[in-house]
């Protein structure tokens, strides 16, 4: 696993020169390198018009063939020198521009996963991600080009106007108008590139969208019949793609030419007054040297402002980028690495004193959650919590239970703020609501129904780039024995949503990823749903170990772990009632005939496994005898 980056403690991600500071030594080699390279480009067109004026001396007659020689020598030198701190400085430009994408792409990932699920979902999470991934590509890009171009374009263009001037200043004045000329046509088309390439990008997230729909909803379109229908829409996302991306790469691609034409028709001034100035009848009086000099330092000054402004274009192009990307690369929240390594050091403490690793750092610590007249509606205004009242303290496990569809889901994700609520839920002291998103993510983890796994190995879907021992975390989910018998172990690929893995398997993988990440309240929705019991025994005994500093709420219909709780909550229409396990028995005859049912139901179970045992172990006996 690669290295996650340490951003120096100035650092601003939404700041673009901050990318720079931060990669300063790389840029000074850049510089040294880019500085010889470029003043080393000017000994080019001395060189060949020195040349040339040896080769007309020795065919005069008046020349030696060995100056020729130390000249060809001397060039050849220069060349390799020039060549070499060429390649030098184009690795490190590279460099720069993976360290940059890295860095950028670690942040995005970072705001990504804290951006909420609802406005995730408003814009497509295709859509989102796409986007700004591509973003990223597009604005290091542009950072690469300036970078480059700032050595390669701005300091050889200064040195071949200064040599100009020096030759001949009125011709070279004259010449010399035509390059801004080919800047102005591409500021000019600037809007149109801009344009083309926001619309290939916006394409290019609706089709990701619809792929993304494709795949994961293929079966439930198959069932009823819906596939044609979703076909013909996809084709059309990816024909409107297509299209959008000929238009991008048009305006990309033609321009340049035509750039490059404009810069380089100062050539037909010098032809007629250079060759005036070679007889003696212009400006200044010039050798076949200073002739072939003059020509050939402007037509290399021509070529590299047509790629200034090509430079333009990327940089135009990843202004676009830099615009769209910049909310995103916050990281208010971030840990500093001293807190890192305090959380390490912990956990390394506690290995060796043999205890169960804690999860995650409890710097940010909560005593007390007290929720009063909670009320709470979706969109459609249909009152789902009704004026609920309830405390929890740091160390307690609350259940929440309730009949079908009487809001504990809904009273689970509240904590994320994703919808404004009436009343209060104030953690120790603060409500929720009045909580920056950053602060609130310090102190609210949250698991829902869907497991949120992510095309990569298990390893990386419950340590998402921290710095710990992923097998703690299977241990305290019982899945460490499964894990290592995979193919590749913690290493496996889990695949696009986890789908190569069993129900409970993904449920427990991402209870893991809670655990790695533990926030002080921890909101768990249903975790065990789809695991036997014995199993869900043994992780809720790992949890009462792990959770001991937290506040706990865990939403289940499986009652026969709720006499372990510190509280109960039965809901029903939206309202909540709270005591022990044994007074919530008392209080509501529904919860106290769900218990009793579901412990029936495990007695019948613990007698059915007997049974199947039975068969087995008789099934065994007669296949050994046999
Ligand atoms: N995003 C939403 N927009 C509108 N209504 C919603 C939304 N999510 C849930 N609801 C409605 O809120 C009510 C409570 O749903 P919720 O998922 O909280 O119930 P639950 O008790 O967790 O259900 P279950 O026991 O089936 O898990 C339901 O009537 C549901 O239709």
């Amino acid at each position: 696993m690669k290295e996650k980056q340490k951003q120096p403690a100035s650092f601003q991600p939404d700041r673009i020169l901050s990318y720079f500071k931060a990669e300063w030594k790389v840029l000074l080699a850049v510089t040294i390198s880019g500085l010889i390279y470029n003043v080393g480009l000017l000994a080019g067109p001395w060189f060949e018009g020195k040349m040339t004026g040896c080769l007309v001396d020795i065919l005069r007659g008046a020349g030696q063939f060995g100056d020729m020689l130390i000249l060809v020598l001397s060039y050849v030198a220069v060349i390799v020198i020039v060549q070499s701190s060429r390649y030098i400085k184009r690795f490190y430009v590279r460099r720069f521009a993976n360290n940059v994408n890295r860095r950028m792409k670690e942040i995005l990932y970072g705001s990504l996963v804290r951006k909420s699920r609802a406005s995730l979902k408003e814009e497509g999470e295709g859509n989102v991600i796409t986007k700004a991934i591509l973003d990223v590509d597009d604005c290091v890009e542009g950072m690469r080009k300036f970078t480059t171009e700032i050595f390669d374009t701005g300091v050889a263009l200064a040195a071949y106007a200064g040599m100009l001037l020096w030759y001949d200043w009125r011709l070279a004045l004259l010449c010399m108008l035509f390059p801004p000329i080919s800047y102005m046509t591409a500021e000019k088309m600037k809007k149109m590139i801009q344009r083309t390439g926001a619309a290939y990008k916006e394409q290019s997230g609706a089709l990701s969208a619809a792929t993304l729909d494709r795949a994961e909803n293929a079966i439930t379109y198959r069932v009823f019949g819906r596939e044609k229908e979703r076909q013909n829409a996809y084709e059309e996302n990816l024909s409107a793609y297509e299209k959008s991306a000929v238009r991008a790469n048009i305006w990309n691609t033609a321009m340049p030419p035509v750039y490059r034409v404009i810069s380089m028709a100062g050539v037909l001034f010098i032809l007629y007054f250079g060759q005036k100035n070679v007889l003696g009848t212009g400006w200044r009086a010039w050798g076949i040297a200073a002739f072939t000099t003059f020509l050939s330092c402007f037509v290399k000054l021509s070529v590299k402002s047509s790629s200034a402004a090509k430079l333009f274009n990327a940089v135009h192009k990843a202004q676009v980028s830099w615009n769209r990307i910049k909310p995103l690369l916050t990281r208010k929240d971030e840990r500093t690495a001293i807190e890192d390594q305090t959380a390490e050091n912990h956990a390394r403490e506690c290995k060796e004193k043999n205890d169960t690793v804690p999860a995650g750092k409890t710097e940010t610590t909560v005593q007390k959650i007290q929720i009063s007249h909670l009320n709470f509606a979706y969109s459609d205004g249909k009152k789902i919590l009704d004026d609920i009242c309830l405390s929890a303290e740091k160390g307690q496990i609350i259940g929440i239970t309730g009949a079908v569809a009487c809001g504990k889901s809904t009273l689970g994700k509240v904590f994320l703020c994703e919808y404004p609520y009436e009343g209060q839920i104030l953690v120790d002291g603060t409500d929720l609501q009045a909580m920056d998103e950053a602060d609130r993510t310090k102190r609210i983890g949250y698991l829902g129904h869907d497991p949120e796994l992510f095309f990569d190995s298990v390893e990386n879907n419950i340590l998402l780039g921290e710095k710990k021992e992923a097998d703690d975390y299977l241990k305290a989910v019982c899945m460490e024995q499964e894990v290592a018998e995979m193919e590749d172990g913690k290493q496996t690929a889990v695949g696009n949503g986890g789908v190569r893995l069993s129900g409970g398997q993904a449920k427990r993988l991402a209870l893991a990823r809670t655990l790695c990440h533990k926030k002080p309240v921890l909101i768990l929705d249903d975790p065990f749903s789809a695991l036997d019991k014995n199993t869900e025994k043994q992780i809720f005994a790992n949890l009462k170990q792990q959770t001991k500093d937290n506040i706990v709420f865990l939403i289940s219909h499986r009652l026969y772990l709720f006499p372990q709780m510190d509280q109960v909550i039965w809901m029903e229409d939206g309202k909540a009632v709270a005591g022990t396990h044994e007074e919530i028995l008392e209080k509501i005859p529904e919860y106290r005939s769900l218990y009793e049912t579901q412990s029936d139901e495990r007695e019948n179970a613990k007698v059915e496994t007997e049974n199947r045992k039975t068969v087995s172990e008789h099934t065994e006996e007669r296949r050994s005898d046999r």
